[in-house]
């Protein structure tokens, strides 16, 4: 079985000119089928900022009103994601960027109003597969932006670490899926303000330590969230970490485990 390498890469490397330039060039050499996704939430929150536009977060997730909305499809689907697939082409990598809209590839449906109203925030219902098929079998790599759609013209926004779990296990029955979160940081950290304090390995047991002690908070939550659901799903790798453990196994990151 061939594998497929599903990258999802943190707000801190597109935001960081030459952290994305290296990364993307690096990322262009890989041999293997892959997806690259990408959110870009910093970029939006710096962007609402200066339009007046209120940011507000909940447990690492945007609370996304139609204005808020406005600006990430902008953000995500416009500006982060043709830059990104530009600089790919540089790369001599082929490359086609998608929002969950463009051939209907992540259908989603608005998150319900619970004891958090989320507003336009879209929980993923299916991924289809074949357009994306058609683009790995021709050795073209898809880039995904964190916008999905609910089939009546509604764009919605979902997180990009949903993304990236949600494909690599729509993918995990025709390949060898492994799914890896870069961001700018050696993994998950002990302490956040020690990069030396990687935990290795984290499994279902020290996952619910980490959750209790506060180990695990605000952006974290849906990352370490969304890994433990493709565990259970069938993805046979998945890692967080900086970019450079794509290239050598070697460099230390933190691997998800049963
Ligand atoms: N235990 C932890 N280890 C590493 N990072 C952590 C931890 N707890 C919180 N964080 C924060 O989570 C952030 C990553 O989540 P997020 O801001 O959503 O970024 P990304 O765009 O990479 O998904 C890191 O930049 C870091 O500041
Ligand atoms: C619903 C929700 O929270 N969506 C995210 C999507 C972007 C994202 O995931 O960006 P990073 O990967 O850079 O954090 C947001 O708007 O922040």
């Amino acid at each position: 079985m061939q594998t497929l390498k599903v990258i999802k890469i943190g707000g801190n490397i597109i935001d960081d000119e030459d952290a994305l330039n290296s990364f993307l060039e690096d990322f262009a050499q890989l041999k293997s089928p892959k997806i690259l996704i990408h959110g870009g939430g910093k970029l939006a929150t710096k962007l609402a900022q200066e339009m007046n536009v209120e940011v507000v977060m909940n447990e690492g997730r945007r609370i996304t009103d139609a204005k808020t909305l406005d600006i990430i499809t902008m953000v995500y689907a416009g500006k982060v994601n043709k830059t990104i697939v530009a600089k790919l082409q540089a790369n001599n990598c082929n490359s086609v960027g998608f929002s969950g809209a463009d051939g209907n590839s992540i259908v989603s449906e608005k998150r319900p109003i619970q004891e958090v109203d989320y507003g336009f925030v879209g929980d993923v219902k299916k991924v289809n597969t074949p357009i994306i098929q058609v683009l790995l079998d021709n050795g073209i790599t898809p880039v995904f932006s964190a916008i999905t759609h609910d089939e009546n013209g509604q764009l919605l926004n979902t997180n990009g670490d949903t993304i990236a779990s949600e494909l690599a296990i729509a993918f995990a029955k025709a390949y060898r899926t492994e799914l890896y979160y870069c961001f700018e940081k050696n993994g998950v950290l002990k302490d956040i303000n020690d990069d030396d304090s990687v935990i290795e390995n984290i499994n279902t047991e020290t996952y619910q330590t980490l959750l209790k002690d506060g180990t695990i908070s605000d952006g974290m939550l849906p990352k370490l969230k969304n890994c433990f659901y493709a565990l259970e799903h069938q993805v046979q790798k998945i890692c967080i970490g900086k970019p450079a453990m794509l290239f050598n196994e070697n460099i230390t990151h933190t691997t998800i485990q049963k």
